[in-house]
């Protein structure tokens, strides 16, 4: 019975195994088709170089092309990826196609591979070693789903940059992705090689690598199953098909087509998105009930200690000089509110001290690295922290996982670990369950640990991207404007929060439009314009300062800021009060109102 469907079984497990090669890379969001190119190389390498099956046996000669073809297949991915990695989508796409076709030609127009004639390699894989294959194959990819390492890769597709301010090597993790595609790809060949007797570089063309990424995508690639599901959709619909007696010619094709065009349109996220996802719970409450070990903690800071010195710092975009030659020293344990209009320049400094945006002129040290040159990850590595203008959430994830994600820099890896099943590497998972699960507590939100980013209310998606950023467990947390949407009642918790953090050592700086709540909750206030600080002082000082009057209202004539803003609109700026602010002011004009003011925003920017 099984022998009568050894031949589409085997198919299956290829065409799976092929599928896991584009899989291996699309679950860290890049799209690769260069992984034709490695498996071309490794089938013809493995099959030239292995020695005969009729000297060593057929297992041995199996083994030992694999092994030639997955080294060859990674080193080639290396090779290609070296140069490559930094490309994003179709760039990448249309690179690594270029060197699949490269490899083609090549390799038709050599004599060791038999050129278009092909090369004859003996039938030696059987439909149970393409299976016991392909368990391997899954098995690693099911293993890696929920390690440090596949979280990382998940993060970076949702969010490159948000996946490098939580500390994450995206470079790195890339290349490893592209690697593992390489070896995996390179293990397709080998055993593509020895089931079809006869290769020829045209089995690894275009459009066989069309159909792999066709595979993996109708599968799915936010499981680890797609790959198989969407091998065994495309294996069998015309084996179907035949069976219902849809006889050849065009009707069978259409229908596979169509079938295909129905399951893209219908299941975005493939036919893997069907089965149930389990969400991560931690097993304790996480509100301090935990028994779990704690996660890696670093040296902060004390009160008082320099965290960051700024001295002329400036950024030029083009002709805009966005900010000017500023000179600022934050300390251990302050609460530092940047204020000022809109376009003032306080996102674009934040951005520096974080290493988003390389300075123009001046210098900056930040924890004891100096900025410029220092990539995002590592100043994450070395205590900064933080969350964006507009929320950068993973958003396919669930709250849980994105504060997973926020611990990698605090979190042990467990990939390796998890693949030998040792116990210390569910030790380490729960530990950072149980740390990401404090964190949700801490901001609120330890009842939606299980909803996915995307589906938060707007101040809950503000809060989970404090919880994210606190999961790192930083020394400086650089908050761009958290209230942001929030009520007065969301506001004045997020208030309550900022002053707790701070009561427990973090040194914070945070941009808000909020006036009220910036003077409430800082103990410094700096206040930018036009790109340069017009004051810094505490509350009080700042709060009575004319010329932060005068930026905010446009005179000096009117009363101080009393710690309240009035809630505006776009069209009337001014909250109704019919001050001449300069456009998208914050105005205080009437103290007993709270909110903040949005004009829109039509800057376009990089990273906010
Ligand atoms: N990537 C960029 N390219 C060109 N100009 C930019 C870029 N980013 C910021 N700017 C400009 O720099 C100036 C400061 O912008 P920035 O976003 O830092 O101000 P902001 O005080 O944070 O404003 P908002 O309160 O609206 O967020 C603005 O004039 C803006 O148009």
């Amino acid at each position: 019975m099984l022998l009568e469907y050894a031949t589409p079984l085997t198919f299956i497990a290829l065409g799976a195994i092929f599928a896991y090669s584009f899989y291996a890379v699309l679950i860290a969001g890049q799209l690769s088709l260069g992984q034709a190119g490695f498996a071309s190389l490794a089938a013809f390498t493995g099959a030239s170089l292995a020695p005969s099956a009729d000297d060593v046996g057929d297992v041995p000669a199996l083994l030992i092309a694999v092994v030639i073809g997955m080294t060859v297949g990674a080193v080639a991915a290396v090779v290609l990826g070296l140069p490559t990695m930094h490309l994003r989508g179709v760039f990448l796409a249309i690179a690594t196609l270029g060197f699949a076709e490269a490899v083609r030609i090549v390799l038709l127009n050599q004599e060791w591979t038999g050129g278009a004639q092909g090369l004859g390699v003996p039938r030696v894989l059987t439909v149970g070693m393409a299976w016991t294959a392909l368990a391997v194959v899954a098995y690693w990819f099911w293993r890696m789903g929920r390690s440090r390492y596949g979280r990382a890769l998940e993060a970076i597709r949702e969010d490159e940059l948000a996946a490098r301010s939580m500390g994450i090597d995206v470079g790195r993790h890339r290349l490893a992705a592209f690697v593992t595609a390489g070896a995996v790809a390179g293990l397709y060949g080998v055993l593509y090689a020895y089931y079809v007797r006869l290769i020829a570089p045209g089995d690894f063309d275009f459009v066989a690598a069309v159909e792999g990424l066709v595979t993996a995508v109708v599968g799915g690639s936010t499981m680890f199953l797609g790959p198989l599901l969407g091998s065994g959709f495309q294996t069998m619909i015309p084996e179907i098909q035949r069976a219902v007696g849809v006889e050849a010619g065009w009707i069978r094709p259409f229908i596979a087509s169509l079938l295909l065009l129905v399951v893209i349109l219908f299941l975005p996220g493939g036919l893997a998105s069907l089965i149930p996802r389990r969400s991560r719970m931690p097993t304790s409450d996480g509100d301090g009930g935990h028994r779990g070990a704690r996660l890696a903690t670093r040296r902060h800071p004390a009160a008082g200690e320099t965290v960051a010195t700024l001295a002329g710092l400036g950024k030029e975009y083009g002709g805009v000089h966005a900010v000017r030659d500023i000179d600022l020293e934050i300390r251990g344990g302050e609460v530092v509110g940047l204020i000022g209009p809109n376009g003032a320049g306080k996102t674009t400094l934040v951005n520096m001290i974080s290493g988003l945006v390389p300075p123009s002129s001046g210098s900056a040290t930040v924890l004891g690295v100096s900025i410029g040159r220092t990539p995002v990850h590592k100043l994450a590595g070395a205590g900064v922290s933080r969350t964006f203008q507009h929320s950068k959430l993973f958003n396919r994830l669930s709250a849980l996982e994105n504060v997973l994600v926020g611990g990698h820099l605090v979190s042990r890896p467990t990939f390796l670990r998890r693949l030998l099943w040792l116990p210390s590497a569910r030790r380490d998972e729960r530990a950072a369950l149980e740390h990401a699960a404090r964190c949700l507590h801490r901001v609120g939100l330890g009842d939606l640990a299980g909803k996915r980013a995307s589906s938060l209310s707007y101040g809950d998606q503000r809060r989970l991207e404090i919880a994210r950023a606190l999961a790192s467990d930083p020394s400086l947390l650089i908050l761009d404007e958290p209230a942001a949407g929030m009520n007065h009642v969301e506001a004045a918790k997020l208030s309550a929060l900022i002053t707790s953090l701070a009561a427990d050592g973090l040194t914070i700086l945070f941009i808000e439009h909020n006036v009220g709540m910036v003077l409430e909750t800082c103990t410094r206030v700096v206040v930018l314009n036009f790109g340069e600080v017009i004051a810094s002082g505490t509350p009080d000082e700042i709060a009575a300062n004319p010329a932060v009057i005068e930026a905010y209202l446009g005179t000096q004539d009117d009363e101080p800021l009393t710690g309240a803003v009035a809630e505006g609109t776009a069209d009337d700026p001014t909250g109704g009060a019919g001050v001449n602010a300069p456009a998208g002011a914050v105005t205080n004009v009437d103290p007993s109102a709270a909110g903040t003011l949005e004009p829109p925003d039509t800057t376009s920017r990089d990273a906010t």
